[in-house]
């Protein structure tokens, strides 16, 4: 039995609006961090920094207030915004996540509620409008990332001790509420924010405000798109309040990790977010560890879609406003693969059938068309389908050009095995399957 919240869940189940639907069927996004922390690029002064590029201001190497002055050398003369969209565009993804001010507190835009901005960088201008008029242009949706935490606002505590901290957390909640509002008004067009950096006690211990800030944006811009990143209910509960119920429009918790199966996600709308590198954000020079493959992102990309969930892949630009060969490679390899079976990620969802070893199954939504995503061609060749009851299977052919139609074996009630011509394949095949839910004569029929 559940106990009564006044800052908790307001709302039991998936939004059903057409915003949150458009969401549900984008399934492949672009994360850009870019930001002062793209200038040392993890290193400094001929050292190299172990942590997330985006963390080190603070790395105990890096004194505070020379990065704080990196603003002074903030001028991406090669920035195009065009440039990143159409690259965007053809990889394949169908929404972009921009940070506009990070943990360190450095405003892309041209806020009226700090100097700590572009607006006192060489640089000047207003980095976000060019970039969301672009990527819109492109016909892709822009969603912008906001950090709770600023290291930079004398103001921000992380977890007030004295009166004075918490008059002063107090000044920084509005100081937070001005620069949401005026990013709403400056770019009416965005479809949502991606918050973060709100696990300190001083936001987790005001559940209050962070319930009535969500409302407030809400108010401005009705049917927004907010993460369970942002929220935490009166006890201090985050993601799920203090009754199990998610708050957000979809779990916002898969950070460089993705569920395993479908139960994982409670039938919630969930989002992953996933860096090439195992914990890089912001550029970083230097890439150490496993960088992974786009066969690697296109198989959690297909992962993720197979239990209904988006996933976003990250890049971090570097100071001159270009992107590194590795970023600029995995975005044309996933857009070549995209170009041929974007159709089984656009509008994909769980299948309902059980899992096999050779790969995922991915329905499109609301249809009877189910494609088998092949990851792994198994040495026999022999792709085992097994349906649900009452499910016959009537057509099976491949995505590629020209397709490739298969006559599938029937090998049992409901179980067939599929088989395709070569078994050289470099990147995943896709099947789609026909499929009829039949009453009564249930023989396995072809
Ligand atoms: C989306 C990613 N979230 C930021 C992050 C994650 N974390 C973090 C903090 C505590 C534990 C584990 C991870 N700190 N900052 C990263 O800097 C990046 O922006």
């Amino acid at each position: 039995d559940s106990i009564t919240l006044q800052h908790g869940a307001h709302r039991i189940g998936n939004r059903t609006d057409a915003g949150m639907a458009r969401w549900r069927s984008l399934r492949l996004g672009q994360f850009i961090h870019w930001g002062l922390y793209a200038i040392p690029g993890g290193e400094w002064k001929g050292k190299t920094y172990n942590g997330a590029a985006e963390w080190i201001r603070s790395w105990k190497e890096m004194p505070q207030a020379e990065y704080d002055n990196l603003y002074k050398q903030f001028n991406p003369v090669n920035y195009q915004p065009e440039q990143w969209a159409l690259q965007a565009k053809n990889m394949g993804a169908k929404y972009m996540i921009i940070t506009t001010k990070h943990h360190d507190g450095f405003c892309l835009w041209p806020s009226k509620y700090s100097r700590y901005t572009v607006a006192s960088s060489p640089w000047k201008k207003d980095i976000i409008g060019p970039m969301v008029d672009a990527y819109n242009k492109n016909g892709i949706d822009v969603y912008l990332y906001f950090s709770i935490i600023d290291w930079n606002h004398p103001d921000w505590r992380a977890s007030p001790k004295t009166p004075a901290d918490s008059i002063a957390y107090g000044r920084f909640k509005v100081f937070v509420k001005n620069q949401l509002q005026e990013l709403l008004t400056k770019y009416p067009t965005i479809k949502g924010f991606w918050f973060d950096g709100t696990w300190d006690d001083s936001w987790k211990n005001d559940g209050a405000f962070s319930d009535e800030l969500e409302q407030y944006l809400q108010k401005i811009h009705p049917g927004l798109i907010i993460g369970s990143r942002l929220r935490a209910d009166e006890k201090g509960a985050r993601h799920f309040d203090s009754n199990g119920r998610l708050m957000g429009d979809y779990e916002q918790g898969w950070e460089r990790k993705l569920p395993e199966k479908i139960a994982d996600i409670h039938g919630n709308d969930w989002e992953g977010v996933m860096t090439i590198p195992e914990n890089q954000w912001g550029y970083n020079a230097r890439w150490a560890g496993h960088i992974k493959s786009a066969n690697e992102l296109i198989e959690m990309l297909v992962k993720s879609t197979s239990l209904a969930g988006n996933f976003v892949i990250n890049f971090g630009p570097k100071s001159d406003g270009t992107f590194r060969t590795e970023e600029v490679q995995r975005m044309q390899e996933i857009g070549q693969w995209m170009k041929v079976n974007g159709a089984a990620i656009y509008n994909g969802g769980y299948a309902g059938f059980e899992k096999q070893d050779w790969g995922y199954y991915i329905r499109k939504n609301g249809t009877d068309s189910v494609f088998m995503v092949v990851c792994n061609v198994p040495v026999s060749g022999d792709l085992r389908v097994k349906l649900p009851q009452q499910t016959t299977l009537t057509h099976a052919a491949t995505l590629e050009n020209p397709a490739q139609a298969i006559t599938p074996e029937v090998t049992g009630k409901n179980e067939y095995f599929l088989r395709l011509e070569t078994k050289n394949f470099h990147t995943p095949v896709v099947i789609l399957l026909q499929t009829s839910r039949n009453t009564g004569n249930d023989n396995g029929r072809f």
